[in-house]
């Protein structure tokens, strides 16, 4: 949709730019970041923990039995579940983290700064919400529930991972999660980093001297 401005004006080629910029970056169904702005920002955020050694929560998540949703109820009922499934999930994690649809009825977080016990809880939380949606989609039938299956692997700290790395550990935990029975959410263990502040201090001078 064109901007609401005098044609040309600095403001409507504003709205132009802000749109281009939303239609490369966001998934049109959901309003959430596509996969290639997830895979952007998890470049990002690999980089970021290689460097401040903070503990950083990858999530995958799925629609569990969604083909079924689809089969029964028809494909626009569909895309509404999937629609109250990535509101549900905006709407439980914190503005910081970022929140994609990677596929169909994929989704992806990443949680930077998110210690273990966090990470689990999170988790928990955002599989509860889901499951007590109640997702109306008209023609007089009752609304849909659902359930998802969500898989998590930390950030090694202060190691610089690759994104295809880290997502394959989280993709593994979310097949485990499936073969487990589904509605459920499982998390590569991990032990958060017990480096010092003074460690991390000398950590960094050793990197900047290597540098020099
Ligand atoms: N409505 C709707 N359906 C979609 C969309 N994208 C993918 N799908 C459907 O999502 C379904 C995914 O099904 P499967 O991959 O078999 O997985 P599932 O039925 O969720 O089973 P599990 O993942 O094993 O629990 C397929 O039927 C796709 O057609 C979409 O944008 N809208």
């Amino acid at each position: 949709m064109l901007p609401d401005a005098e044609p040309y004006s600095e403001a409507w080629l504003q709205g132009i730019l802000d749109a281009l910029c939303d239609l490369s970056s966001k998934d049109a169904l959901t309003g959430l970041v596509n996969r290639r702005s997830f895979e952007m920002a998890l470049a990002r955020e690999v980089d970021r923990v290689a460097r401040s050694g903070e503990p950083a929560l990858l999530l995958v998540l799925d629609i569990d039995h969604f083909k079924a949703v689809n089969d029964t109820h028809g494909h626009a009922a569909g895309d509404q579940v999937i629609r109250a499934v990535a509101q549900s999930i905006g709407q439980t994690v914190r503005p910081m983290d970022t929140v994609a649809r990677i596929g169909g009825e994929e989704f992806a977080i990443i949680l930077p700064n998110c210690p273990t016990s966090v990470g689990v809880t999170v988790a928990e939380r955002i599989r509860q919400r889901v499951q007590e949606l109640a997702v109306s989609v008209g023609n007089g039938q009752p609304p849909l529930t659902c359930t998802i299956s969500i898989g998590g692997a930390f950030a090694p700290q202060w190691v610089r991972s690759s994104t295809l790395i880290w997502t394959e550990r989280a993709d593994r935990q979310l097949y485990r999660a499936k073969a487990e029975g589904r509605n459920r959410a499982c998390l590569e263990s991990h032990v958060d980093s017990l480096v010092s502040a003074e460690e991390k201090g000398l950590l960094f001078a050793v990197t900047q001297q290597d540098s020099e």
